[in-house]
């Protein structure tokens, strides 16, 4: 299978630069609607056919294997199947919890997270949610999605600036993605918890991001600035007819999981034959 061409010189002198040099290469991925196909139910999110076993046979061959998700570190790990992918690291809530080798570590959530808690609810009846509205708490924030509403786009218009105000009284930040509105700790974004991860791999890393949503752009101005710096990096969006910013902004646009598994297919084959 051939490795797709990025549609800027810096994307694919960097692409070029992970196939010849894959031991310096941090290859970082979203999971909902990048790893995992866009479902109605939260619960039923799970890695598209063949991602995960493409993933183990990616992880030996290349510096770092990273999992960065606005899910539960261990949730990530639970749906896409990745404890069977030797040393990679999963990153969740946006880079709070780290998961690596079955072991979680975060920080306590604030103490907003349990005032949305409990005023949440109410607030939904009160702005008057449209049906099929539903609240997804993940412990250490709270999501509110909109998808299975007869109209999720104006289900969400309808709690935008309710939302917004909760979260500032709980001194929480809003985060908005497709669908879904969450409420979440403030001063880590996928923008930091990447760095993080590229600075752990030092000055001869190379980095590609891979996401669908509003909350990978951080990651996506993370790689922009590391390539500021002189370093190699690749945003790669997993297209959607959801989420237009990222598409824009990318240096590679695949379509969806299923190019997001032929993009992994397609990595792990040049590496072997390079
Ligand atoms: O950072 P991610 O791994 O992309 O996680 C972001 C949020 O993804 C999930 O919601 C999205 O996927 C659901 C399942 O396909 C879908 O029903 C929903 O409409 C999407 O917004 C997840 O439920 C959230 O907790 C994540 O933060």
């Amino acid at each position: 299978m051939p490795l797709p061409t990025p549609g800027s010189e810096q994307g694919a002198a960097a692409l070029d630069r992970i196939v010849q040099r894959p031991a310096d290469a941090v290859l970082s991925f979203d999971f909902d609607g990048t790893l995992a196909p866009i479902v109605s139910d939260p619960a039923d999110a799970r890695a598209y056919p063949g991602v995960t076993a493409e993933l183990s046979r990616l992880a030996p061959l290349v510096g770092r294997l990273v999992i960065i998700t606005g899910r539960p570190a261990a949730v990530a790990v639970e749906y896409g199947g990745l404890a069977d992918v030797d040393g990679v690291l999963v990153l969740g809530h946006y880079g709070l919890e780290r998961w690596e080798d079955g072991r979680v570590t975060a920080p306590e959530p604030p103490a907003g997270v349990a005032l949305v808690r409990e005023e949440l609810p109410e607030l939904l009846r009160k702005t008057g949610a449209h049906e099929g509205t539903a609240i997804e708490d993940k412990g250490r924030s709270l999501a509110v999605h909109t998808r299975r509403a007869a109209d999720p786009d104006a289900a969400l218009e309808t709690l935008r600036i309710p939302l917004a105000a909760l979260a500032q009284r709980a001194g929480l930040t809003v985060e908005p993605g497709r669908r879904v509105i969450e409420l979440r700790p403030a001063g880590m974004d996928k923008g930091a918890a990447l760095a993080g991860v590229a600075a752990d791999a030092g000055d001869g890393a190379a980095v590609l991001y891979a996401g669908d949503d509003l909350g990978d752009l951080a990651a996506f101005e993370a790689v922009e600035r590391l390539r500021e710096k002189g370093l190699p990096g690749i945003t790669v969006c997993s297209g959607s007819d959801e989420v237009a910013e990222l598409a824009a902004r990318a240096d590679l646009v695949v379509d969806g999981p299923p190019g997001i598994a032929d993009l992994l297919a397609a990595l792990r084959e040049a590496i072997e034959d390079r």
